[in-house]
């Protein structure tokens, strides 16, 4: 199934915040006309409402091609009810949501659905994600082909074994984005107390954040030896390196409670 076969039949969005739209927006721009999608949501935001053609909070199509789920874990208990009638009726499901695991998505459409856990991140925005995947036992090659192909018009597609491992997935890409807004953030604060105009601090940031990611992705070398390359022996970056490579207080540690703090949460808003 290809982008106009998933238009022809429709695409519903449960819940269209901020990933949902990021998702939105990359289909659109890979030709999914608006009038093939339904967004449910009680508070669509302006941007939806510009989109010529969207249907917002009317009928749904009786055998859509997809559902994505995109409400907070919170709201799913009262969210997806809506859904069940389009249980078992040759719909493919899709949830990004946090947490919620395949098993609370079967209890209300039915274990002969095939549904879909997926863990994206907002770069889809800007066709630049990475989404991981794993389908419940109903879900067979197809259905994972096809999510796969939805998924993989706004960034790549993983494929996990096993879906306790959504939890650190979530923890790493999924949450990932914001960690390294954040740095962008705090170099750039960092630049203006070493005297840097607020402007010129945030471009130099944004840049070195934007140029350094390109750079590891385009490389052959890996992530190490690309830090080595920057690190003139008795230079600047050995001098910051050694304050973000401290075994206690550096990056390491510091990484390793924030992810270990993301993913105990995602395990705790599955419960
Ligand atoms: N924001 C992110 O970077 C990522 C978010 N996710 C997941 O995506 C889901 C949505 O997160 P965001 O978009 O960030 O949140 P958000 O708050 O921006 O969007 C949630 C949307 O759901 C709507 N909503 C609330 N109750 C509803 C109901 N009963 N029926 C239909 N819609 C309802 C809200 O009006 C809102 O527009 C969450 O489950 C989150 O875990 C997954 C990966 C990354
Ligand atoms: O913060 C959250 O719970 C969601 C899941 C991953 C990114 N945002």
């Amino acid at each position: 199934m290809n982008m106009d076969d998933i238009a022809a039949r429709g695409l519903v969005l449960l819940g269209c915040g901020k990933m949902g739209s990021a998702m939105l927006a990359g289909w659109l721009g890979q030709g999914l006309p608006p009038s093939a999608a339904w967004v449910i949501d009680p508070n669509p935001s302006d941007w939806l409402k510009s989109l010529d053609g969207l249907h917002i909070n009317a009928g749904l199509p009786e055998r859509p091609a997809i559902v994505l789920i995109a409400v907070k874990p919170q709201m799913m208990g009262e969210a997806l009810p809506v859904l069940a009638a389009l249980g078992g009726g040759g719909t493919l499901f899709v949830s990004v949501a946090a947490g919620t695991p395949i098993a609370a998505y079967e209890a209300v459409l039915g274990a002969a659905t095939p549904i879909v856990r997926a863990m994206p991140n907002t770069p889809a925005a800007a066709g630049r994600g990475i989404t991981a995947i794993i389908g419940n036992a109903h879900a067979g090659a197809a259905d994972l082909d096809l999510a796969e192909s939805l998924l993989a018009a706004v960034g790549q597609v993983v494929r996990l074994e096993d879906e306790a491992q959504m939890d650190a997935v979530t923890a790493v890409s999924g949450s990932g984005p914001a960690y390294v807004f954040h740095l962008i953030e705090t170099l750039a604060a960092a630049g203006e107390a070493e005297g840097l105009a607020p402007d010129l601090a945030m471009a130099l940031a944004r840049a070195t954040v934007a140029g350094a990611g390109a750079l590891a992705e385009a490389a052959d070398e890996s992530p190490a030896q690309l830090r080595i390359n920057v690190t003139s022996p008795g230079g600047t970056t050995q001098a910051a390196l050694g304050v973000l490579m401290d075994e206690d207080t550096g990056f390491p540690a510091l990484l390793r409670r924030a992810v270990k703090a993301a993913a105990d949460r995602s395990r705790e808003l599955g419960k």
